[in-house]
Formats: structure tokens, C-alpha cells, sequence
């Protein structure tokens, strides 16, 4: 394991039981006249077993946000806090990599699958990353499918699939190294209404019963009722939520 990063908030992180926490977080790109200001202050505590909703209108930073959380990028300011007493935007490039492969789950809005891959290779390719064993693999390959109902279709090329498969296949492989923190920026995007209510109930499902800690990004108001907790963001700032819920 690498070193702790003491910090002094540590007691009360672990009173609240939130497994990520963010902290005055900023992110700017660019400079002078060019200077986007993406977040700008935002404090959020991500709970385990919950479904931590990020909305906010186009360009109010909810990728920005969760990319933090995820590690998949750092902030100009403030910082993203772990359960562990770690300070993840400041851990060394090998130990985020690290956190994140042990820790945290992703689903992306265009699935992410590799179109030459089955089902079950795409859903394999994390644990490969882990050097898993191959007979542990197979198992919790098949078992990993099973949860998102896609058991049948294990041999199947994305291709094949539909875009709600496609998505259970992204979220299949999001679990199969046992997260316990799960990043998912418009996991709904590219699917029909319906199709997008089926995806949020199996994420709202998979996160109570495994105790994950969650974090969905979307902009569609429908899906709000799938939310333990709204984060409404409006010009990289957080603001009270909506009353549409
Ligand atoms: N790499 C970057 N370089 C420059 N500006 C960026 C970069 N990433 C994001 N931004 C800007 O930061 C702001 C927030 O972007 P972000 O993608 O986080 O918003 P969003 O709420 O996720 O939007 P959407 O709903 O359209 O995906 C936008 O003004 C965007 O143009």
C-alpha cells in the first residue's frame, strides 16, 4: 500500500460514512482570455449504498466533477478525499492508478466496449488488468453477467446487442472487479426514455445491494427518482436542486 496522506478532517469523514468526499473543488482550463473556470467551489460527500445524482444543464461541469471523484483527473483546488485517510488528487500517478483499478467502477454514456470482444471478454477485461486467474475470471465473468440479467448473451458481439445490452455489458464490466465505488457520467445518454428507467433501476439495484458508494451524472429529470441524493451544479457551482424531482 502506498503512504497515508494524514488529513485533519479524517474523525468526521469517517462519522458521516461517506467513501469519497470532495472538497472546495476547482477546475479551470486554459489561461487569459481563454480561461473556462468548469468548477468552481464545489463540496460534495458521496455516501456508501446510495446513487449520488450530479445534474445540471450542458457545460455546468457534472463530467468535470465526476472525473475528480473517478481520479481520472486532478483539481486546481481543493481536493477529493478517501475513506481511507487518503487524499486521492494528490496521491502519485501509480497510486491513483492503483485506487482506481481496486476501487472504482466506470460506465460511460457510449458504453466503451471494444467492438471485437464478446460480451464476456469485454466484461473480462479488468480482471486480465488484475492478473486474476483465468478459472476465477470465468466465474466472476458468468456471475457478473448474471447480475445484469445478460447470462444468455455471453458469446454476443456489442454489434449484437442493443443499446440497453450494450450498456448492462458496460455495467456488468464495471462491477466484475467488486468496486466499491462506482462512477457513471450519462450512463442513460444514448438510450430511449424506457430503456434509460430500466439502466437506473439496475444501478440503483446494484448500488443498495452491494453497498456502493455512486455517483451518476444525467441531465434527463425522469431519472431523479432513482436519486438518494441530488448534486445540482449551474456554471460549475453547486446550487440548491431543482423542485421538479
Ligand atoms: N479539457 C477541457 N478544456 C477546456 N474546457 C473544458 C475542458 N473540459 C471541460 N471544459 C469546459 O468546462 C465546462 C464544463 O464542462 P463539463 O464537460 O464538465 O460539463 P457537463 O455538465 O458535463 O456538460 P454536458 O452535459 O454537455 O456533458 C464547459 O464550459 C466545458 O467547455
Amino acid at each position: 500500500m502506498g503512504k497515508r496522506t494524514a488529513y485533519p478532517d479524517e474523525a468526521s469523514l469517517t462519522r458521516s460514512s461517506a467513501v469519497l468526499v470532495g472538497q472546495g473543488l476547482r477546475r479551470t482550463f486554459g489561461s487569459g482570455a481563454t480561461e473556462v473556470h468548469a468548477l468552481d467551489g464545489v463540496d460534495i460527500e458521496v455516501p456508501a449504498g446510495a446513487i449520488t445524482v450530479v445534474r445540471g444543464p450542458s457545460g455546468s461541469g457534472k463530467t468535470t466533477l465526476l472525473n475528480l471523484l473517478g481520479g481520472l483527473d486532478r483539481p486546481s483546488a481543493g481536493r477529493v478525499l478517501l475513506d481511507d485517510g487518503r487524499v486521492l488528487s494528490e496521491l502519485a500517478e501509480k497510486e491513483v492508478l492503483a485506487v482506481r483499478r481496486q476501487r472504482i467502477g466506470y460506465v460511460f454514456q457510449s458504453f466503451g466496449l471494444v467492438p471485437v470482444l464478446s460480451a464476456a471478454e469485454n466484461v473480462e477485461v479488468p480482471l486480465r488488468l488484475q492478473k486474476v486467474a483465468v478459472g476465477e475470471r470465468t466465474e466472476r465473468v458468468e456471475q457478473a453477467l448474471a447480475m445484469v440479467g445478460l447470462e444468455r448473451h455471453a458469446k454476443q458481439r456489442p454489434y449484437e446487442l442493443s443499446g440497453g445490452q450494450q450498456q448492462r455489458v458496460g455495467i456488468a464490466r464495471a462491477l466484475v472487479s467488486r468496486p466499491d465505488i462506482l462512477i457513471a457520467d450519462e450512463p442513460t445518454g444514448q438510450l430511449d426514455s424506457e430503456t434509460g428507467a430500466l439502466v437506473m433501476d439496475l444501478l440503483a439495484r446494484v448500488t443498495h445491494e452491494q453497498q456502493i458508494a455512486s455517483v451518476v451524472s444525467t441531465h434527463d429529470p425522469v431519472l431523479m427518482g432513482r436519486a438518494d441524493q441530488v448534486v445540482q451544479l449551474q456554471d460549475g457551482r453547486r446550487v440548491a436542486p431543482d423542485a421538479d424531482r
